[in-house]
């Protein structure tokens, strides 16, 4: 296969310094060799283009929605890149940066296909408006923009209104949602499978019901955004907002290993490294890159296979 990795080297999603590093942690700890490594070819079109604005100007454009010109004005960028990425037969790979990138990537993937499923591994739902959000930060709304949900200047990126369906979200491993979020989960009838949830079903019927699902729908792109605080804590001290009761490093690989062999997966964020509160160890950076490795080898394995039964 071929991969376009996409940097977004952003915060202001998160309001917290750090994220906006993770793009360069990825290329200094050798991504793209990781990915030749396994057999793919790849490309860097290196980082998308940040507006730069002052912290006193956060609140300009509104009172709870914090750095909403420039969050707005990337994603257009963003978007354009993942749509050129796609039109040229390559897998746009985007490397965050914090989650408000979701909103460029689902709205460049979208005017590329038909009609697109999200999948939404993290430990949040992403779905708060400027209403419900108690931080006003916008990596927790990116998702509600994406269904049409929220603030005009968000659903409108890149072009007006809908990027996905409702019907077409999943969100899995969700453990920290705020009230406001249960609300909207309710009201658009998403697919939300929260931890909880996960616990009680077992991952493998989780992840089967959604294969199925997705098989059974009339989509023609999947894209996959991964927050890696959809992991455990204990694993994942790098990341801006941890939660605990997370996924362990083998439930992440076998999410990976399932959706990638059985789906047509089309695009990937992975977002949310915070390289500046990591461990010393680096730990994070450490169990980002044994995931890394995995969904690059699925891909090649999956490859190989189709290739086969071409034959
Ligand atoms: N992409 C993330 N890590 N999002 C965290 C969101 C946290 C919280 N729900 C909020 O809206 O502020
Ligand atoms: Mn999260
Ligand atoms: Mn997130």
């Amino acid at each position: 296969m071929k991969f376009n990795l996409i940097g977004v080297p952003v915060n202001y999603g998160c309001d917290r310094n750090g994220a906006q590093f993770g793009p360069e942690a990825f290329r200094q700890h050798n991504i793209a060799d990781l990915i030749k490594k396994e057999g793919h070819k790849v490309q860097d079109s290196g980082d998308v283009k940040i507006p730069k604005v002052s912290p006193e100007e956060k609140y300009s454009g509104h009172e709870n929605l914090k750095y909403l010109e420039p969050i707005a004005e990337y994603n257009h960028n963003l978007a354009e890149v993942v749509y050129n990425t796609l039109n040229d037969d390559t897998f746009p790979f985007v490397l965050g940066g914090d989650h408000s990138l979701g909103m460029g990537s689902i709205a460049g993937v979208s005017r590329h296909f038909e009609e697109i499923a999200v999948i939404w591994i993290d430990a949040h739902g992403d779905i708060n408006t400027e209403d419900t959000s108690p931080s006003g930060n916008i990596h927790g709304m990116p998702l509600a923009a994406s269904m049409n949900v929220g603030n005009p200047r968000l659903t409108n990126i890149y072009y007006k209104g809908q990027k996905v369906k409702p019907e077409n979200v999943y969100i899995i491993g969700a453990r920290d949602i705020d009230s406001g979020e249960f609300e909207i989960a309710e009201k658009t009838k998403l697919n939300l499978y929260t931890m909880e949830t996960v616990r009680e079903k077992g991952l493998a019927n989780i992840i089967e019901q959604v294969i199925e699902k997705i098989n059974n729908s009339s989509v023609d792109g999947v894209h996959l955004s991964f927050d890696i605080d959809a992991l455990d804590k204990s694993i994942v001290p790098g990341t801006g907002t941890a939660v605990s009761e997370g996924f362990s490093l083998n439930e992440g690989k076998e999410i990976f290993t399932k959706f990638i062999s059985r789906l047509d997966i089309t695009s990937m964020d992975f977002v949310e490294l915070n390289p500046v509160i990591d461990d010393e160890d680096g730990k994070t950076v450490k169990n980002c890159f044994e995931l890394l490795r995995h969904i690059f080898k699925t891909f090649k394995l999956r490859e190989e296979r189709d290739t086969e039964y071409a034959i």
